[in-house]
């Protein structure tokens, strides 16, 4: 797909809930779900303009980002997980140019207020509202997309529990350093998203690239005020292979820092991803076994590996 047309989609004036509701009488929400379905079977991904996440929320969490990011390292590595990608990452040797925080369930306030708490023990309230409500509106739109392509596929939600009722939402926030050297400009590395499905947000510094099907880096310029939608490696095995999961990286070339941020919807322990039968026929035969996603991405953490779904999962046919 070399030089096709990213898609963009545009929910904006949209209001999901009400489409969705009038779905019998009227086409539009269905042409919607199978606009989103046909992105994510053609290219992964897509850029989507979405106008009921604010632009100002936008602006705040940019600003909020940036004060978190600012706190001395000492602070910053106070924020431990035991589970992978839900901690402070900093100073890494691979990606020296990266920093990340990873935290689940920031939709609750609790969460919120235990991590705002952490950072700022003198208290930071706007920080905390600021992250609650944010990652909570993309966690909405994220499940929402995921309906979509369910929908789209004509499933019935008994198929689909494990990657929408049984989900949780990791909120990631990120920092790109600009690159002291332009040979050193590497901000994350190639991979596919694990999880089922990711919506990003950035600040004006283009840096995110995407692999195209003939294996060519193709840079995403992304639209200010649009978000980025990739499906990961467990959409993708639920979708017996029919949905790609884009390996993409992020490259910095800009001489200003790039933010971004995102929320990955991820199964819950114990979920486990399954092809629905209708997905499955003597065109498209059965290429991943059930498996429970804790247990994939524990393999995947423990032997980093392009092709971790395909030899964790994979049917040999
Ligand atoms: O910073 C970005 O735009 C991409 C981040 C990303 O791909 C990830 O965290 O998985
Ligand atoms: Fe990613």
């Amino acid at each position: 797909m070399d030089g096709a047309k990213i898609p963009v989609l545009d929910f904006s004036g949209e209001d999901l809930d009400d489409m969705r509701k009038s779905s019998g009488s009227d086409q539009s929400w269905k042409l919607l779900c199978s606009k989103v379905r046909e992105a994510c079977e053609s290219h992964g991904y897509f850029i989507l303009l979405y106008d009921k996440i604010p632009t100002s929320l936008r602006g705040d969490m940019l600003v909020a980002m940036k004060a978190l990011f600012d706190l001395p390292e000492e602070t910053k590595s106070k924020y431990q997980n035991p589970k992978p990608y839900r901690s402070y990452q900093g100073k890494c040797p691979v990606v020296p140019l990266h920093e990340s925080f990873g935290i689940e369930d920031a939709t609750r306030l609790e969460v919120a207020q235990e991590f705002t708490q952490l950072m700022w023990p003198q208290g930071n309230p706007a920080f905390c509202e600021i992250l609650n409500s944010m990652s909570s509106k993309m966690l909405d739109l994220n499940l929402t997309i995921l309906e979509m392509i369910f929908e789209s596929f004509g499933m019935e939600e008994k198929h689909y529990d494990a990657l929408v009722n049984d989900s949780t939402g990791i909120f990631r926030v990120m920092k790109y350093k600009v690159p002291p050297r332009e040979d050193e400009n590497l901000g994350l590395v190639a991979h596919t998203d694990k999880n089922a499905l990711t919506v990003l947000c950035q600040n004006d510094v283009q840096g995110l690239e995407v692999m195209t099907k003939e294996g060519h880096w193709e840079e995403v310029a992304v639209p200010r005020d649009a978000f980025v939608v990739i499906v990961g490696d467990a959409l993708k095995a639920w979708s017996n292979g029919r949905l790609l999961a884009v390996k993409h990286r992020v490259v910095m070339k800009a001489d200003k820092e790039r933010y971004s941020f995102g929320l990955f919807s991820v199964p819950k322990e114990g979920a486990m991803i399954e092809v629905p039968r209708e997905l499955v026929d003597n065109e498209h035969p059965l290429l991943y076994r059930p498996f429970k996603f804790a247990d994939y991405f524990s393999y995947f953490v423990s032997n980093i590996s392009d092709d971790a779904l395909e030899i964790y999962a994979g049917v040999s046919v």
